[in-house]
């Protein structure tokens, strides 16, 4: 952020005196100023926005705007000037530190139009003294569109999505406007929800008519903080298709792939929002790349929160997946590593090709020592490209890419010595890497000449450009620098005529230089100049200062702003010249930036797999699932962070013969923990990193599902029951062959016999029809009398000792169901009260010794097989009869008399006397 100390005080910044009432309040009443109708103006053309109105060096809100920001910003609400005879609410905030007020409006939901002054006050006064500043909205800033470092988290993408349907299709389409990436996918309703909880995006945009449609409420509803629903003819996929043709410069989009109709409208509609709310300048986007359908795995938003992927349930980074496998070096690395866990691959060839890029770093530790050095000197390419492209950018962001692109040569070396874990050869996707990395050196060079070492944020404050690199610049330098230590001496000079040691030369854009002296230093000075021999002329009286100027200090400003002017605006020049010719590279140094991103990645996971012993998997296109000593990757770290003990290893086996396992063992056993580890063990290697086991060969998974945890979702109305339900609903529906289900505790929510029952019919169901590979933890002991029906279905359960009375928890799963719960030895360890053990423990001897449990013990014989029940459900319900109700006398007539009561007609009043009327009819008053 830039601070009030770092904003030059030259004569050159654009100013105009601060809210000046005058300007708002009309000389009669009723009218309204020439200020208030260009601000009004402005803001009828972006009503949805919050109105940013530069004034000098403030942004300033009025009314609604005003009300609305002051309270979700904090900050005070005045009144300055009068509209229509009312007074005009108004808040401002300083334009230097305007991106922290911006950033927490966004995050608030707001959208903000940024209305800058189009040319210095002193244009504007020359056509007039009372002719206003021009003003225009240069850009709206939304939650998907941001660019700026300091509104952005460097380590995650953020995303701007569009959704659109065409003929009952719908295409996704996103693009992250700071970095240039630019893709689209086909959907169906179902993916559509896994495919933005994939991408978590900060803005979404929708036909009009989409919100209103019933199927995609849920959904909605889920976006709601993100969704901006746009005029459905902005989604026309004619006009799409021609404005894709037209930003690409091609006579036909096919050259990029064949896209659906929905993809193209969702994309074109996409491209006209980041148009609109750049006002006209485009960011540099790459080339429209298509996700296929099926390509990575799906994972729907539940399972995502559930299985803390990239955040806890709580909402932060620490914690999660991410956070635990996270070593990349750079923020582009970070991004894409994010990007790639929350799309693992279903190709076994490209995860193999990914697996193959981080094996030949876990077995070169020097080279990924070296890279990793080389890539911690990289700085953040995309984003600065992105601002350079929009018009944004600065001499920082210039440097950025001279520092990043300078380590390419070295970096392209370090990749050619990648030719570890027995390869002859570098791996083909790291030679890709070093290839797409470059040759830059003769930007570079020009950058490195051209560039100072100390650089201002922006282009307009000037002295960026290095010493030596123009010969014309460097002469107005001397001559502007010159001036400057000539006012250095006046000052002194000034101090020993006039006898005042605290007198300053001083400046400010309103006066320009001063001479400023104490107020009760200088009535000498007045009184000279009234004798007339004075030369220091009264310019400003302040109450504890008084300020002069003389000619001599006018004539010298006039020389250093001559100089100062013509040396930033050649420095402007300059500026210009250098963006023109990164940007001629921009593709080249996108796709460097690439490079980079993947090899801090791929280096990033080498690094994880040799420092916790990780071993690559093995992925295969059939349905096995063998995991020999498996590890959660997060608990085993926090373990060790805590200094807890050493985290038990345990092996899955979910090949043909035993794809249900059902997991039974006490609370805190630690049956969570191995369900969970086992999804992330299949997430880990379909990203293409190393897993935390011996060894792992996993059948590609193409839809992961986890109902773990409760949580209510009071939001949306849903208890912690409802919200399992709907869970475990969805893995119902949905889950194929080649899915992995994982399910902890089903139907503990509700009362025991209800859930009991959920739970056995949904691991039937599970065996019978979705015929996936599943993992199925529960308390429900009864469950396991399945195994004797259902041939996939295998027991196992975690292992305790019994000791004194109490129970160890070993952590390690072992064959066969568990023979009691231990629940009450929990509530034990939690403190529970002791008389409330006591008594806990006979009531469970009383339960167990009762009717009830034989009951349910004979469950499994006597019901019916599933795939009867599933007949059963099949075949169409016999239609209801309607049967008519017996009536009295009096309730048919009171029903008659309802049947012409028309509500639309009637005053409450009358309404009320009518439900009077027939309450008495039907009691046959
Ligand atoms: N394999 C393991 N090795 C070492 N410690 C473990 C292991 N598994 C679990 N733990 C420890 O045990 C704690 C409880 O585990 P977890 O939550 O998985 O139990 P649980 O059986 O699912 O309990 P509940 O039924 O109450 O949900 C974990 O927080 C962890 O600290």
């Amino acid at each position: 952020m830039t601070e009030a100390a770092d904003l030059p005080e030259t004569p050159d910044a654009v100013t105009e005196t601060a809210v000046d009432t005058a300007d708002l309040t009309p000389a009669v009443s009723g009218e309204v100023t020439p200020m208030m109708q260009q601000y009004l103006g402005i803001k009828a053309d972006h009503p949805d926005c919050v109105l940013f109105y530069r004034m000098g060096d403030f942004y300033e809100l009025f009314f609604d705007d005003a009300v609305k920001a002051a309270a979700a910003l904090d900050i005070a609400l005045t009144k300055r000037g009068m509209h229509l005879g009312e007074p005009i609410p108004m808040c401002g905030v300083p334009v230097h530190s305007h991106e922290a007020y911006l950033s927490k409006l966004i995050r608030k939901g707001f959208k903000v139009a940024l209305c800058e002054q189009m040319e210095d006050p002193a244009e504007a006064r020359k056509r007039g003294g009372k002719a206003l500043v021009r003003r225009e909205a240069v850009r709206i800033i939304t939650p998907g569109t941001l660019t700026e470092d300091t509104l952005l988290d460097a380590r995650r993408h953020n995303f701007l999505a569009a959704v659109a349907d065409v003929g009952g299709d719908y295409g996704l389409a996103w693009v992250d406007v700071s970095t240039g990436e630019f893709c689209v996918q086909p959907c169906t309703d179902r993916g559509l929800a896994a495919a933005l909880a994939r991408l978590s995006p900060g803005e979404v945009l929708l036909p009009d008519r989409l919100t209103q449609k019933p199927d995609l409420f849920d959904l909605w509803a889920e976006w709601r903080d993100c969704l901006s629903p746009l005029p459905s003819s902005r989604f026309d996929s004619v006009n799409a298709r021609k404005r894709l043709e037209a930003l690409y410069g091609v006579r036909d989009l096919d050259g990029f792939g064949s896209f659906t109709r929905a993809e193209v409208a969702a994309a074109g509609a996409l491209v006209d929002y980041v148009e609109l709310t750049q006002k006209g300048r485009l960011p540099r986007l790459e080339a429209l790349k298509r996700l296929a359908d099926g390509a990575t795995m799906e994972i729907d938003a539940s399972t995502r929160r559930n299985l803390e992927l990239l955040q806890t349930l709580s909402g932060e980074r620490r914690g999660s997946l991410l956070a635990a496998i996270d070593r990349t070096v750079t923020g582009a690395g970070a991004r894409l590593l994010s990007s790639w866990l929350s799309a693992p691959l279903t190709d076994p060839a490209a995860i193999d090709a990914r697996l193959d890029a981080v094996e030949a770093l876990v077995a070169g530790d020097a080279v990924r020592a070296d890279l990793r050095e080389a890539l911690r000197r990289c700085p953040d390419i995309e984003r600065a490209l992105s601002r350079l492209s929009l018009g944004r950018g600065g001499p920082r962001d210039l440097a950025v890419i001279r520092d990043a692109l300078r380590e390419a040569p070295s970096l392209r070396l370090l990749v050619q010595r990648a030719t570890g874990g027995g390869l002859g050869a570098p791996p083909d996707l790291l030679m890709g890497q070093a290839r797409a990395l470059g040759s830059h050196d003769t930007l570079v060079d020009k950058l490195e000449r051209a560039l100072a070492p100390d650089l201002p944020l922006l282009a307009r404050d000037g002295g960026f450009i290095a010493t030596g690199f123009h010969a014309a610049l460097d002469e107005l330098k001397a001559l502007r620098d010159e001036s400057r230590r000539l006012i250095a001496g006046l000052q002194a000079r000034y101090c020993q005529d006039t006898g005042i040691d605290s007198l300053k030369v001083k400046h400010n854009n309103i006066l320009g230089y001063f001479i400023e002296v104490p107020a009760k230093r200088a009535d000498t000075m007045l009184a000279a100049r009234k004798d007339g021999d004075s030369p220091y002329i009264h310019r400003q009286t302040m109450a504890s200062a008084v300020r002069f100027t003389t000619v001599e200090l006018s004539e010298l400003e006039d020389r250093i702003r001559g100089a100062g002017d013509k040396a930033l605006a050649l420095e402007l020049e300059l500026f210009t010249a250098l963006v023109t010719d990164t940007l001629a590279q921009a593709a080249e140094i996108a796709r460097a930036a690439q490079a980079l991103a993947a090899l801090d990645v791929l280096s990033g996971l080498a690094e994880l797999a040799s420092e916790r012993q990780y071993s690559r998997p093995v992925l295969t296109g059939d349905t096995r699932f063998l995991i020999t000593d498996g590890r959660h990757p997060v608990v085993e770290e926090a373990l060790q962070r805590a200094g807890g003990g050493p985290f038990v290893a345990n092996g899955c086996d979910l090949s043909d013969g035993q794809r249900l396992w059902l997991l039974t063992g006490p609370n805190m056993a630690g049956k969570s923990t191995f369900l969970r580890q086992n999804a992330l063990i299949v997430l880990l290697a379909q990203m293409g990193s190393f897993v935390p086991a011996r060894s792992a060969e996993i059948g590609v998974v193409d839809r992961l599902f986890s109902r773990v945890g409760a949580a209510d979702d009071l939001a949306r109305g849903r208890s912690t029951f409802m919200v399992e339900m709907v869970e475990t609903a969805a893995i119902l529906n949905q889950a194929t062959e080649r899915s992995l289900v994982i399910l902890d505790e089903i139907g503990r929510g509700t009362a025991t016999f209800d859930g009991l029952s959920i739970a056995w019919a949904t691991v039937e169901n599970l065996h019978e029809v979705n015929r996936c590979r599943a993992l199925f933890a529960t308390h429900y002991h009864e469950l396991t009398a399945l195994a004797a029906k259902l041939p996939q279905v295998s027991c196992h359960s975690m292992k305790v000792k019994e000791w004194k009375g109490s129970i160890i928890f070993l952590h390690e799963v072992i064959a066969g169901a568990a023979d009691r719960s231990y629940g009450i030895h929990v509530a034990r360890l939690a403190g529970l009260p002791a008389a409330v053990i006591h008594r806990a423990e006979d009531v469970l001897k009383t339960l167990e010794s009762g009717e009830q449990g034989s009951a349910v013990a004979r469950l499994a014989d006597d019901l019916p097989l599933f795939a009867v029940a599933l007949k059963r459900a099949k075949q169409p319900e016999p239609p209801v009869e309607p049967v008519a109700p017996a009536l009295s006398a009096a309730e048919t007539a009171a029903l008659q008399a309802l049947r012409t009561v028309n509500p639309d007609d009637l005053s409450p009043r009358a309404a009320l006397e009518q439900l009077y009327a027939l309450k008495a009819a039907l009691s046959g008053g």
